[in-house]
């Protein structure tokens, strides 16, 4: 085993380019690192760049460690769920399904009408911040349930905290749960999406969201790990995104800050194996809410933080800081984008830098740490990079 520890951080939703895909995903274009840099007049991240990053598209090559590349994605989907689950080895070639074009069918919403006892409004592809400022006044006042999706999997639900109440939403978001196994239906999340506020304007969705999500169809190398008696601890929304499979420990974040504090605290404990990371904000605060500006803020805060994280290494530490899609908030519409990922790669025990070849899939990250703790012998996805982090 030559790193004790791996610290693999998911930056949500940070593409580094289109991918030779992107057309096919309607996504021609898409960079989200470059156009937040580009239509921001630059972007102050010096970690970053010391790790690699602006190798990658050029614009900076102040790189002073650690080793930098590209992944494209392989599975056929730009979603959260298949880009974490194909970083850990796992390929799905079936697109998830969505309801973007009529909402959901009739079928599934007499279902959840009748087992919910409330009537569905909304039923269509929306952003999330906008449908509330539409119908949050109309759920208040009605008790309905305003359900909408995305180009991601999802059947979303919101709910007003004070009004429709945490519990009953969990338990509305439960049913939908139930109904929405069937093949047809089988939507990767569904998703409580509770708010507070009265009226339109003022409403801000809360930290009480829950993901309903779909189990990885097979083993990733977090079951493995875990059943090889290594610690596999869970940061921010990792839990929900592999349903607590193959996890020893699980911390849920309050922010993306957050989320890097809590990770930066097992610096301090010997665990042996995997601490991986999600961190969404990047995603569902800026992203899809296509903000460039609270997207490079939110990246140079990290940026600190990330110097702190890397100032506290051992030598048997290695840092994989990567993402699971693209959303350039420059893009039209509100969904992600198909793009390339960075992976940026660090241990204090590395001698030289440098950039890598681009990779063909996600999975070379899984690869690497199952190479790392023994257990490539269970021919993952992907390529192993650890001969190359000299
Ligand atoms: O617009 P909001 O509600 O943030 O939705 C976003 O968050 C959901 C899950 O990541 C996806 O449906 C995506 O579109
Ligand atoms: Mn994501
Ligand atoms: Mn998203």
């Amino acid at each position: 085993m030559r790193y004790r520890r791996i610290f693999t951080i998911v930056v949500d939703s940070f593409g580094i380019g289109q991918d030779p895909e992107a057309e096919r995903f309607k996504d021609a274009g898409a960079n989200t690192f470059l156009h937040i840099y580009q239509s921001q007049q630059g972007l102050d991240v010096p970690t970053l760049y010391a790790l690699g990053l602006g190798q990658l598209d050029h614009v900076d090559r102040t790189q002073t460690m650690g080793y930098a590349c590209r992944l494209q994605e392989a599975s056929n989907a730009k979603d959260t769920l298949t880009g974490h689950w194909e970083i850990m080895g796992l390929l799905t070639t079936q697109a998830p399904i969505t309801f973007t074009e009529h909402g959901f069918p009739p079928e599934l919403i007499h279902e959840l009408e009748k087992q919910t006892g409330r009537k569905v409004i909304g039923n269509k592809a929306a952003s999330g911040t906008a449908i509330l400022d539409e119908l949050g006044e109309e759920e208040i006042a009605t008790g309905h349930m305003i359900v909408y999706t995305s180009a991601d999997s999802v059947l979303q639900i919101c709910g007003n905290e004070d009004t429709f109440g945490l519990d009953e939403l969990y338990r509305c978001c439960e049913i939908a749960r139930q109904i929405t196994m069937k093949p047809e239906w089988r939507v990767g999340r569904v998703i409580a999406r509770p708010y507070v506020g009265k009226k339109r304007g003022e409403f801000v969705r809360t930290a009480n969201r829950r993901d309903y999500a779909l189990q990885p169809p097979q083993d990733t190398v977090l079951d493995a790990l875990k059943e090889d008696h290594y610690d596999v601890i869970g940061i921010g929304k990792i839990h929900d995104i592999f349903s607590g499979r193959g996890l020893t420990q699980t911390l849920h974040s309050e922010s993306s800050v957050h989320g890097m504090e809590q990770t930066t605290s097992f610096l301090d404990i010997d665990f042996t194996g995997l601490c991986f990371t999600n961190l969404v904000d990047f995603d569902a605060k800026w992203g899809h809410r296509r903000n460039p500006a609270g997207y490079k803020n939110e990246l140079e805060t990290f940026d600190k933080k990330l110097k702190q994280f890397i100032e506290g290494m051992r030598n048997d530490d290695l840092l994989i800081v990567c993402a699971d899609h693209g959303n350039d908030p420059t893009y039209s519409g509100t969904d992600h984008t198909r793009e390339l990922v960075p992976c940026l790669m660090y241990s204090p025990d590395m001698k030289k830098s440098g950039v890598l070849p681009d990779g063909r899939s996600f999975a070379d990250i899984g690869q690497t740490i199952a190479e790392n703790f023994g257990i490539a012998d269970r021919h993952w996805l992907g390529r192993s990079r650890l001969s190359e982090l000299i």
